[in-house]
């Protein structure tokens, strides 16, 4: 429904998008995300044809932005940060005067402006003066007129900034009903936005796209995603050996043990995308004969997803990740029963007297 190709623009010399592609496919919901100055207005504009691109197409229902600008208008819905309101009218008179001035058929008008009314549930505030309204309810006459002509597509910009955290809900739920019916793209800075009304995300930096996908699937890419954190007590080279050869283990981190008690250490266990290790992780700690203070899950977040691909360095500092030799003989079998016992046996207990074999003599790292 939405098929956008190469698309750049430069204000001047200076680029503000470079080479934008991504597509929104029928009935879908594409939440358009980046930092500020990212490109998502840029981008926006150029799809409703208010303004021309550099280089690069943009088609809504078939149509091409800059070719068939009329067409596209016709065929798209678009909400502004600031609703293009006119505060001395009425609900409904307002809705007429957009209704008309988008083209709709003067027989039609009146069961457009009474479907949008009902969708956007303004059946009570329809005579209301636009002025008198609370700023929720302008958001939703915002969306009506944005509806109003039925357009298979509609681009909402940052539609729930300044709301109370009620009407943020129903407005949510508005865009939610729409979608299915209607292609929508919602550019927004709001994270948690993105994960309850989208079904996918594309993510812009610096006017490029650095992502497009549903939010699951972009947490489940994340190079530091799911894992466990873990306190223990204890020798933790030989644990973060054995750690390291299970598999399914991306990486081990130890993490500061600054204001932990003496022999105290935590440690970060990043994850395979896919991988639920617990039951093995904790099985290796206690045979491995350390104390298992502290055991937490750790879901990666579509926040640690933004922060990964639009910041520079990497929130993780790969070097403090732990690549320490074994202190132990890596080959020997008691170290090696230690973890193929975790991988083998995940669903029985882990013993939980130490073997005599095991490797930690209970000294300290
Ligand atoms: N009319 C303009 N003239 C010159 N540069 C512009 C113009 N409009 C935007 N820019 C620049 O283009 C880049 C992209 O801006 P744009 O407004 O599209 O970003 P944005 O993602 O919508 O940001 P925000 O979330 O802050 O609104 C920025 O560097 C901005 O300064």
């Amino acid at each position: 429904m939405i098929e956008v190709e190469h698309l750049s623009k430069r204000y001047g010399s200076a680029p503000a998008i470079k080479d934008v592609t991504f597509s929104v496919e029928k009935g879908e919901i594409l939440g358009f995300l980046g930092p500020n100055g990212a490109g998502k207005t840029t981008t926006m504009r150029i799809l409703t044809g208010y303004l021309p691109a550099t280089s690069g197409t943009a088609r809504i229902a078939g149509f091409d932005v800059h070719e068939d600008s009329m067409a596209v208008r016709k065929h798209i819905g678009y909400l502004p940060e600031t609703p293009p309101l006119y505060p001395d009218m009425t609900v409904e008179g307002f809705l007429h005067f957009v209704a008309r001035i988008k083209g709709v058929a003067a027989g039609d008008r009146a069961n457009r402006v009474q479907s949008a009314i009902q969708r956007c549930n303004l059946q009570e505030r329809r005579q209301t003066l636009i002025r008198k309204l609370s700023k929720g309810f302008r958001q939703r006459v915002g969306i009506a007129q944005a509806i109003v002509h039925d357009p298979p597509a509609i681009i909402l910009d940052e539609p729930t900034v300044g709301l109370d955290p009620r009407q943020i809900i129903e407005v949510r739920n508005l865009i939610k009903s729409l979608a299915g019916e209607h292609t929508i793209i919602l550019s927004t800075h709001i994270l948690p936005e993105v994960s309850m009304t989208c079904n996918r995300v594309a993510i812009i930096n610096r006017g490029e796209v650095v992502a497009t996908n549903t939010p699951e699937e972009l947490l489940q890419q994340l190079t530091e995603g799911t894992g466990y954190e873990l306190e223990v007590e204890g020798n933790i080279v030989n644990l973060t050996t054995y750690l390291q050869r299970l598999a399914g283990v991306r990486g081990v981190e130890q993490l500061s043990n600054q204001y932990l008690p003496e022999h105290r250490h935590k440690l970060r266990i990043s994850l395979e995308p896919g991988q639920d290790l617990g039951r093995n992780i904790a099985a290796i700690v206690v045979k491995s004969g350390l104390g298992l203070y502290e055991m937490r899950r750790v879901q990666a977040s579509l926040e640690d997803v933004f922060l990964e691909l639009t910041t520079e360095e990497k929130p993780i500092d790969a070097e403090k990740t732990i690549h320490t030799e074994p202190a132990v003989d890596s080959a020997s079998p008691a170290s090696d029963s230690v973890v193929e016992a975790a991988q083998t046996t995940p669903t029985t207990s882990p013993t939980l007297v130490p073997e005599s074999t095991h490797p930690s003599g209970g000294e300290d790292a």
